[in-house]
């Protein structure tokens, strides 16, 4: 078993040549544990080069009382720094060692959704002691927008649905990107002791760029925990709680974890990119997932709605999870 490996070269646009052959094989990942490497995905290994050295310098670079005020508890998107220790993505185990700084699409004040006050539209903090932040995140933003829109693309070949089924449900995205720093693994850590504990991730798709560290593993469908060791100019993709439910639970949003005892003693960074939908997406189980006879497995609800949810979960579990992950598939109809 293991994570496959997906080339994208011919199947970055619609129509492509090598489109329904890459479909086939993330249907195959999909079905198994959810996870898969995305290689020639299009973005130039410069970028994502450029990215790390931001996350460094976010951490490393910015002093400690602008971290302070520019908190996630200052944000009403909830983006900005959060601190070591402050998130909790397995409630079982002990708090996060890793620490992060959030960021996301910069919807202007007049857009309906920032208007309406739905949850994640809206504006991002950045530190004044890096100017070109705001604008890099936004072109790093906008490269991986487009990629998930192909994923989508493809995801929909793969379910046997016309390549653009899913375009409409892109319009005004959800997205999230974070820069993650794993300080080394504490030598005396015991065995509830992660980077970040097993949680699955709830949007549609993430997107991960890793650095060569390794640290990251994936729960696979017989329950062993596989390394999602790094591979060099490839991203790791893996499905959110969004895709079981627009599935009827045929493709996976499976657990992962991190742990940083590979690094030699260095700080491990990770950049997830979080794609969610449209707020206003019906996310409902699509045309062939639901076997003839049998109800579907999940209520209908809005990408919002279940954004909601899981956010609703997070505080009642008193856990601080801004966007882009949680534990547990929302919202599975009693049988
Ligand atoms: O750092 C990683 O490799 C994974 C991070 C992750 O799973 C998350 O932020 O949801
Ligand atoms: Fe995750």
């Amino acid at each position: 078993m293991g994570i496959p490996i997906l080339d994208l070269t011919d199947a970055l646009h619609p129509g492509a040549p090598r489109s329904a052959e890459v479909a086939a094989q993330l249907r195959q990942a999909a079905m198994g544990s959810g996870f898969f490497y995305v290689r020639h995905h299009g973005i130039a290994a410069e970028v994502v080069q450029q990215q790390f050295a931001l996350a460094r310098q976010l951490f490393e670079a910015v002093p400690e009382a602008t971290r302070e005020r520019l908190s996630i508890h200052h944000s009403p998107t909830q983006r900005g720094y959060e601190q070591l220790g402050a998130q909790t993505l397995d409630l079982s185990a002990r708090p996060d060692v890793k620490e992060s700084f959030y960021c996301g699409m910069a919807y202007p004040d007049d857009h309906p959704y920032v208007q309406a006050g739905y949850q994640t539209y809206g504006g991002n903090q950045w530190p004044p002691e890096l100017p070109q932040a705001p604008a890099q995140c936004e072109a790093y933003i906008q490269a991986l927008l487009a990629l998930s829109r192909r994923l989508m693309q493809l995801l929909a070949l793969s379910l046997a649905l016309p390549e653009d089924y899913f375009d409409a449900t892109s319009a005004s995205p959800m997205l999230s990107l974070r820069m993650l720093r794993y300080p080394a693994h504490p030598a005396d850590a015991d065995a509830q002791t992660f980077g970040a504990g097993a949680h699955t991730d709830w949007g549609a798709l993430t997107i991960l760029a890793q650095d060569m560290h390794g640290g990251l593993e994936v729960c696979m469908p017989d329950g062993s925990w596989v390394p999602a060791t790094p591979v060099a100019d490839c991203f790791v993709v893996n499905l959110g709680d969004m895709i079981p439910r627009w599935t009827n639970g045929l493709y996976h949003s499976n657990p992962h974890r991190v742990r940083n005892t590979r690094s030699g003693g260095q700080p491990r960074f990770s950049i997830p990119f979080f794609y969610e939908p449209d707020f206003m997406a019906r996310i409902e189980a699509v045309p062939g997932t639901v076997p003839a006879g049998e109800a579907p497995r999940f209520a209908p609800c809005t990408a919002g709605e279940h954004l909601s949810e899981m956010y609703r979960r997070t505080y009642q579990l008193k856990t601080k999870t801004p966007a882009g992950t949680d534990t547990g598939v929302g919202a599975e109809v009693a049988a």
